[in-house]
């Protein structure tokens, strides 16, 4: 795969390699997400994923979309190291993630990769400052605080450095969590649908402030999304369907 040409022409940040995931038929307990959609896996398995293989040039922004229970969560948790594949392989920046045990790949997300949730993921007993705090204590920073509270400016939220998640707005929220995620500066950034519990209008400037942030510091970009028109702010599209990756549409190559 080494020195395959991208459309963009960068060289490959993240690079998926026939990713499958099954898990039992008949998971213990009630599965949250109703019935699953993938098809039946050898030995009775569930493939969730099956066969995935895809790449992203350094600093490009790519949209994923594809209906619900497609298994759009699912590879991204792959992605992030979150989840280990049934097969296949994940290279980030040239680690393959499988190589690692639980403590390297602990310390590897923390320095290469950031992730926002749909529902901020805040720790709702710290403050904001608190919260852009944790990975910086956590990769050891000195300078904690004087980098927290710029990455707080940088996303407008000076003002409300010692407010609880609870006292901020959804959007205000999710900014905080953008900061967090951006604080350490990782070369991949994950996003699972972060404008699903935010009104239009908030969504909207909040997504601008990510892509502007993303553009700025050069950071990789996976987003999922069911919103077209933020897809459309991707470099490419890739669409999941039943646990494949079924079309992968360069978007300003193409044009408006
Ligand atoms: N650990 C698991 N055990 C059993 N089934 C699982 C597990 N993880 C995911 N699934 C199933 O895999 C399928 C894909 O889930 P996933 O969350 O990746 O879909 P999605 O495309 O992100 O959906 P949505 O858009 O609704 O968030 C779903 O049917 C889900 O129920």
């Amino acid at each position: 795969m080494d020195g395959e040409g991208f459309p963009s022409g960068r060289p490959a940040l993240v690079e998926a390699e026939d990713l499958w995931l099954t898990v039992p038929a008949r998971p213990s307990g009630v599965n949250p997400k109703g019935d699953p959609h993938g098809g039946q896996g050898a030995g009775g398995g569930l493939d969730i994923l099956s066969g995935v293989s895809l790449r992203v040039g350094e600093g490009e922004a790519v949209g994923i979309v594809g209906p619900s229970g497609s298994g759009k969560t699912s590879l991204l948790m792959l992605l992030a190291g979150l989840e280990r594949p049934t097969r296949g392989r994940v290279r980030i920046a040239g680690t393959v993630l499988g190589e690692l045990d639980e403590n390297a790949l602990a310390r590897f997300r923390r320095r290469t990769t950031g992730i926002v949730f749909q529902s901020f993921q805040l720790i709702p007993t710290m403050t904001a400052l608190e919260n852009v705090l944790v990975p910086l204590e956590l990769a050891g920073r000195a300078d904690g605080a004087a980098a927290a509270t710029a990455a707080l400016a940088a996303v407008g939220l000076d003002r409300r450095l010692g407010h609880l998640p609870t006292e901020l707005s959804g959007g205000e929220q999710q900014r905080v969590a953008l900061a967090r995620a951006f604080v350490t500066r990782p070369r991949l950034l994950l996003a699972d649908e972060p404008t699903g519990n935010l009104d239009t209008r908030t969504g909207e400037s909040v997504m601008t402030l990510m892509f502007s942030l993303q553009q700025q510091y050069g950071t990789t970009l996976v987003l999922i999304t069911h919103d077209p028109a933020l897809a459309a702010r991707c470099d490419r599209r890739l669409h999941v369907r039943d646990g494949r990756v079924t079309t992968d549409h360069p978007l300003r190559q193409d044009g408006p």
